[in-house]
Parts: structure tokens; sequence; C-alpha cells
């Protein structure tokens, strides 16, 4: 079963008189554990595309797919509770909660969407903690870790709830060269390890590079292009 279906998906903004044709029916498949990128210049709809997958924005023609759901026709709060349960997000600006600790940042998706008890909870949340490198940090506040830190604990706060589809929007941008490099091989091995697919909407060529998979956009029209990368997923 595919992560992600979509059928001649579109989406037009209708602001007053104007009208922007951002997605324009575009058909795409993304299968599990894969690692894949969007692309494309400014404005060519990296982000209405990704908000559409993320149940954030609704298309307005066409069909979506999500980990076997149909999620266009969803209302606003069976969309958020669909969010909470399947997907993760990670963003440029790590979105970390400033006055919780990075434990409590992590284990935050399970206390508000999932009912599980405390002891559970806490040790899923350390599990993910080691997993990204950060086991022994867990009582710091984000303001005392560093950028590259920060988006480990980002990637372990996206897949705490064991969402299978992680959508992740320039997750390098506000990274040096070689941290950034560190975190697309945290979440290459995570993929690995748990299976889950990230999709990215950048444009750092060290992401591009590694996926397997770049849907290249251009005026709201997709170009599937596969590349030698990734290997050893399945
Ligand atoms: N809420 C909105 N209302 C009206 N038009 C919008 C809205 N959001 C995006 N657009 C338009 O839709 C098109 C696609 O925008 P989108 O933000 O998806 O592009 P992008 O590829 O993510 O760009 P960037 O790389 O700059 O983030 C653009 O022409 C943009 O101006």
């Amino acid at each position: 079963m595919s992560v992600i279906v979509a059928k001649q998906l579109t989406k037009t903004y209708v602001t007053g008189d104007i009208k922007v044709e951002a997605i324009r029916g575009v058909d795409f498949s993304i299968e599990p554990a894969s690692f894949v990128s969007f692309i494309g210049p400014s404005g060519s709809g990296k982000s209405t595309l990704l908000n559409m997958i993320g149940c954030l924005d609704p298309p307005t023609a066409g069909l979506l797919e999500v980990v076997g759901q149909e999620i266009t026709n969803l209302n606003r709060q069976d969309a958020a509770r669909f969010r909470g349960e399947h997907i993760g997000f990670v963003f440029q600006d790590f979105n970390l909660i400033p006055v919780l600790t990075v434990f409590e940042n992590v284990e935050y998706p399970l206390q508000m969407v999932q009912s599980w008890p405390k002891e559970k909870r806490r040790e899923r949340v350390q599990e993910m903690l080691e997993a990204v490198g950060m086991g022994d940090q867990g009582n710091k506040y984000p303001s005392q870790i560093s950028g590259g830190q920060k988006q480990r604990v980002a990637v372990a706060r996206a897949l705490v709830t064991n969402a299978k589809l992680v959508l992740a929007d320039e997750p390098t941008a506000n990274l040096d060269r070689e941290t950034a490099t560190m975190v697309i091989d945290l979440m290459k091995k995570m993929r690995d390890e748990y299976q889950t697919t990230f999709v990215f909407s950048t444009h750092d060529p060290r992401i591009v590079d590694n996926v397997e998979i770049t849907f290249e956009l251009e005026d709201g029209t997709l170009h599937r292009h596969e590349t030698s990368a990734g290997g050893g997923h399945g």
C-alpha cells in the first residue's frame, strides 16, 4: 500500500478577482519507507503540496490518500486528529516549545493525541531521545542546546507517535554544512529503523543528493526523477 496517492490533485487559490492555480492536477504516489523530496523554484507549489498532504489545507479538486485514508474531505477536527495520529512534522526553525524541556517537547504529541499511561509514555520518549543521540539531554531547555541538537529533538518528536509519514519543510535551512549532513544521516537511519517515509520540501542539494525520488515542481506541474541515492531501504 502506498503511503501517499494523489490523483488529479489540484489547488487553486482565489483572492478577490485573482485566481492562482498553485497545483494543476498532479498524479503521484509515494511508497512506504521512502526518502523523497519535492523541489522547485520559489512559488512553484512545494508548500501548497506539503500542506495538502499534511491535512493543513484541503485540495480544490482531485483525490488524495494518505496512509490508506482518503483525506480530501476531512473537516477541521478530523484533519487535526488524523495529523496527530499519522503524520510527524519537522520544520526549518525547529518549532520546539521554549518553556518545555527537551523531554517534555518529545512527550507533547503523546499527551495531545494518545492517552498512553505515564510510564509507557516516559519509556517511549526516552527510547526516541536515545535513538537520536539525545538520551542524556532530556532535562535541558531548547535554549540550552545547539541548532543541530534541536533538529534531532524535532525528529524524535516527529516519530514518537510512531507516525509512518514525516513531512520535513526545509529541515536543514538553518543548519551549517556539517550539522545538516548529520541531521540528514539521522533521518535516514530513522527511516531504516522505523520504516518511516520522509517527504522533504527543499532547495538543499545535500538532501536532494540523498533522496531516492525527486519530484520537481514547475508552475504547479510535477516531474518525477529517480536517483541512485539511498540504496539499502526496505
Ligand atoms: N494562501 C494563499 N493565497 C493565495 N495564493 C497563494 C497562497 N499560498 C500560496 N499561494 C500562491 O501559490 C503559488 C505556490 O506557492 P507555494 O507557497 O506553494 O510555493 P513554494 O514552492 O512553496 O515557494 P517557496 O519555495 O518560496 O516557499 C504561488 O504563486 C503563491 O503566490
